[in-house]
């Protein structure tokens, strides 16, 4: 019989062992927990205890802890009985504790008698319990094996709660997923209504799916159906797209088509890869994808009424990307984007043609040409249809006017054009023909058409309307003819110019030739023309080029050219000429329609030309060959007399040259000093005495011997040499004047002649005065003889010449007086100091009282002008008389002296001032 003590938190439990404790004749106590079972130990001494161990407060352990720390109780026996299944731990720490033995709940009530009453048999043996260092440390060893078994509880919990926050975690990024491509998707849709764009559309896409949607890289590549397959990429986003550019992709049956992309284009579906790392799909871009972290890709093809045109291509970097949810809102996307694409690529389409339409309504309405639509429909006489603005501006007809009409309204009666018979044979074949008509306008006016008729067929072939462009020319043709006008005829008088007669020349040869004919060519030039334009100005001279050409006109026939060569020289020819005399009519004709008086600008005058005939073929073969003889024989004409025409003989060639060679020489003449000056004295009419000379030029020729100035003066003003002559004349006059001064002659005057070209040179005064300021001779000593040509031809300017040479103090002298135009009223002006009678009245002084009177004339005005009058030409003692009666003032001419030169001029005047004239003697 023992006291037994029951500990157990479980009422059930503590009931069990205290029936089974109280059936084997024990006395069984009862304890909830430690605390109280230590209580009733202390209390009541029991032999054995038998504890559970999981209890509230103090619990098994620290119980049988406690029991043994009170050596009063520590040898109690104790069972535990417990349902722990840390089985080993609790052993241990039972042993440690002395623990008798360990029950395991649910136990059977048979080993529990069992045990109770080996326990307590060996309780009657000594069994000393453990120290308490030792059970110390062996409960803090239990306690940490039972800490770390509730860690590793924890942890399997807390594995437990990660598996599962892993698995909520997966489930919220399946619906992130979803979510982002919801996102994606509405703002694509969002875009792809209002994208006008295609290309900027597909970067939008692109764009939305990296930005929104957290893709790695997005891009679009379109599949053509070229001979490569070629799939270009257009449009790209994220890190990496660039690289893009350097792969190929294609969708054929080839290496760059093996890849997921040509795959699906081929197959029209979504490819997917899971693993970038692996898929042997991937190609060359795997290492590249790998090295920016993507993990997986998904290509959705663009597909359009069962055609791929194109690839989505996602790429993502994370693992478990592209299930099923988000692949179908992917392909909802791709099949979005490829509607949206082809209604865009429509949109395009229909704009495109719209703006064409438009284009081409507007292009029709504003194009200056007019169009006019007719229907093809022969029965209906091809009815107008449409015109546009530019026709009515073009006709003058309202669209109603000629609509439903046929446009052979605008031909009014002009039917005679063979244009005509084209434009109907196009009609009739339905071909196409560009045509110019005389079109007429509703008020009646002629306009040229440039009609381009072109035919439109229907969709069976069939001719069904037509198309005229209608191009207004008169313009051009206006223009056109004003070119010609202005290339074939000269501007001032209308008449053919050089370009038009070589052209009629040259078919006038070739008839001659054909037929065995002749042609005259004739070269007219007005006589003294140069005079005239000099004197009354080029107005004047214009008016009377045009007035000879108004005559030349008037006498040929039809089929003659009268030509303006420039200047005053005129052409003729006359083709099909049957007689040379026929040609002579014609140049007399035309000499006496010239000569014929004319007024121009208020100057009554009469004019002479002179004129050359060459004849082809017998003067030359060529046009040119016929116009320089032509001008060989006018040239023939002039030296003549003028006023009559020469037909050209061969051996006027040598004239010419002689001409030409006189120039030449005439250039080396002064270049080495072969020319020279003589002087002819002048002599006062009241003493006889020489007061002076006047210079006159001469060539020492080395070959030709001494040659007139009345030679080459001429030439030498129609070349201009006469301006280095005549300043040659005014240094060497000075100089010799100069020389004469210092040998005693310090009285005498000398006059130099200046042509009508060297008195109008700018620096005529300039070199006058160089050459007195280098001679140091007085300028009242230089005399000038000017002729009236040389100072009418300006008459302003020729006074302020004059008054400059006043200022210097040269005396100018009027030379030939009365055989130009000299205006009274300018001889009063022009500051004159002296006046010449020509030679040509003086000759006939005695035997014509015109020239008798004139010379009255001349001496009584020069003198109610203060001017002093000089004879010319006095050969006679009959015209000596009639000077000194009517008070001329002084004489040149050979009865006196011829031209002398200076060394005998010089002893002249030594030998007594006075001539050795019997009349002129009789003066003193
Ligand atoms: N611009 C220049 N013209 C010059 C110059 N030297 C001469 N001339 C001009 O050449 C023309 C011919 O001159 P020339 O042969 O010297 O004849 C002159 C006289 O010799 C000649 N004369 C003089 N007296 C008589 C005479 O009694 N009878 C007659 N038959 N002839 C005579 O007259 C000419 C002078 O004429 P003009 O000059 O009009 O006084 C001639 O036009 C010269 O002007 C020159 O240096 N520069």
């Amino acid at each position: 019989m023992a006291k037994i003590l029951v500990i157990d938190d479980h009422a059930v439990n503590r009931e069990l062992i205290v029936a089974l404790a109280g059936y084997e004749g024990h006395e069984a106590l009862e304890a909830g927990d430690g605390a109280e079972g230590l209580a009733i130990v202390r209390a009541q001494r029991p032999q054995l205890v038998i504890c559970d161990i999981l209890m509230p407060n103090v619990d098994g352990y620290e119980f049988v802890r406690r029991l043994r720390a009170d050596p009063e109780i520590a040898h109690t026996r104790v069972i535990f009985h417990t349902a722990n299944y840390h089985e080993r731990e609790v052993r241990h720490l039972a042993g440690i504790l002395g623990v008798s033995r360990i029950l395991v709940k649910p136990c059977d009530p048979e080993v529990i008698v069992r045990t109770i009453a080996e326990v307590l048999a060996e309780a009657a043996r000594e069994n000393p319990p453990a120290s308490d260092a030792e059970f110390e440390r062996e409960h803090l060893r239990v306690l940490t094996d039972k800490l770390a078994a509730k860690a590793e509880e924890l942890e399997r919990r807390a594995e437990d709660l990660a598996s599962e926050v892993e698995t909520r975690k997966l489930a919220e990024a399946q619906l992130r997923r979803v979510l982002r491509a919801r996102k994606v998707m509405a703002e694509c849709n969002r875009t792809l209504v209002r994208a006008t764009d295609e290309r900027r559309l597909l970067a939008d896409v692109c764009r939305f799916l990296v930005e929104l949607g957290n893709y790695g890289i997005a891009w679009v590549s379109l599949a053509w159906h070229d001979a490569d397959c070629t799939v270009e990429t257009v449009a790209a986003a994220g890190e990496g797209a660039a690289l893009l550019k350097s792969f190929r992709f294609s969708w054929g049956d080839n290496a760059c088509g093996n890849g997921p992309v040509g795959e699906a284009v081929r197959t029209r579906e979504a490819q997917i890869v899971r693993d970038i790392a692996t898929d042997p799909r991937v190609g060359r871009w795997r290492e590249a994808a790998l090295g920016r972290g993507y993990q997986a890709a998904a290509v959705l093809p663009l597909v359009f009424e069962h055609e791929t045109f194109g690839v989505l291509c996602i790429v993502t970097r994370e693992k478990e990307a592209f299930d099923a949810d988000e692949l179908e809102l992917l392909g909802e996307l791709a099949d979005d984007i490829a509607y949206g694409i082809h209604t865009l690529r429509a949109r395009v389409v229909q704009q495109r043609t719209e703006e064409t339409l438009r284009l081409r309504n507007r292009a029709i309405d504003e194009s200056i040409n007019a169009i006019v639509i007719s229907a093809a429909d022969r029965e209906a006489d091809n009815p107008v249809l449409y015109v546009n603005p530019a026709f009515t501006l073009m006709t003058g007809y309202a669209p109603e006017e000629i609509i439903g009409r046929n446009t052979r309204l605008l031909i009014g009666n002009d039917w005679d054009q063979p244009d005509i018979e084209r434009l109907r044979e196009a009609v009739r074949r339905g071909r196409d023909a560009r045509v110019v008509l005389r079109c007429y306008r509703k008020d009646g006016s002629l306009f040229w058409n440039e009609v381009s008729l072109a035919s439109m067929h229907d969709p069976s072939g069939r001719v069904s309307h037509f198309i005229s462009i209608f191009n207004d020319l008169t313009d051009r043709k206006r223009y056109e003819a004003e070119l010609e006008q202005q290339a074939n005829h000269d501007a001032l008088t209308g008449l053919a110019n050089r370009n038009l007669l070589n052209d009629r020349l040259q078919q006038a040869m070739i008839r001659a030739q054909r037929n065995a004919g002749a042609v005259a060519v004739m070269l007219l030039d007005i006589d003294r023309f140069k005079l005239i334009n000099d004197s009354l100005g080029h107005a004047v001279g214009d008016e009377l080029i045009c007035e000879v050409g108004r005559r030349l006109a008037a006498c040929v026939r039809q089929g003659d050219t009268v030509a303006r060569l420039g200047g005053d020289e005129f052409m003729i020819v006359m083709p099909e000429l049957w007689a040379e005399s026929d040609a002579a009519s014609l140049a007399a004709k035309v000499l006496q329609a010239v000569s014929a008086p004319m007024r121009l600008s208020g100057h009554e005058m009469v004019v002479t030309g002179s004129l050359g005939v060459a004849l082809y073929p017998r003067d030359g073969e060529s046009a040119a060959a016929l116009v320089k003889n032509a001008d060989v024989a006018m040239y023939r004409a002039k030296e003549q007399g003028r006023n009559d025409f020469r037909f050209y003989a061969p051996e006027m060639n040598a004239r010419m040259l002689e001409r030409l060679e006189l120039e030449n020489g005439l250039r080396r003449a002064l270049e080495q000093d072969e020319l020279e000056l003589h002087y002819q004295p002048k002599v006062e009419l009241a003493n006889g005495r020489v007061v002076g000379a006047e210079a006159l030029i001469r060539w020492r020729h080395p070959v030709l011997g001494m040659v007139s100035p009345a030679d080459f003066i001429p030439l030498a003003e129609e070349t201009g040499l006469i301006v280095p002559i005549g300043e040659w004349v005014i240094n060497t006059a000075c100089r010799q004047l100069k020389a004469w001064r210092e040998e005693g002659l310090t009285g005498v005057s000398v006059a130099v002649n200046v042509s009508a070209r060297q008195f109008q040179q700018e620096d005529l005064v300039g070199v006058l005065g160089e050459a007195l300021r280098a001679s140091e001779v007085p300028a009242r000593q230089l005399h000038l003889e000017v002729t009236e040509s040389g100072v009418m031809s300006n008459p302003e300017r020729t006074i302020v010449i004059l008054r400059t040479l006043k200022d210097i103090g040269v005396l100018v002298s009027l030379d030939d007086f009365g055989t130009g135009y000299s205006s009274l009223n300018y001889l009063k002006r022009f500051l004159i100091d002296s006046v010449k009678i020509d030679q040509s009245f003086v000759a006939d002084l005695t035997t014509s009282s015109e020239d008798a009177a004139i010379a009255r004339m001349v001496i009584s005005l020069a003198h109610s002008l203060n001017q002093t009058v000089v004879a010319e030409g006095v050969e006679t003692e009959a015209q000596l008389d009639f000077l000194r009666r009517h008070r001329c003032d002084e004489m040149q001419g050979f009865l006196c002296s011829r031209p002398i030169p200076a060394v005998e001029f010089a002893n002249l005047v030594r030998g007594g001032a006075c001539l050795p004239l019997p009349r002129v003697s009789r003066l003193h």
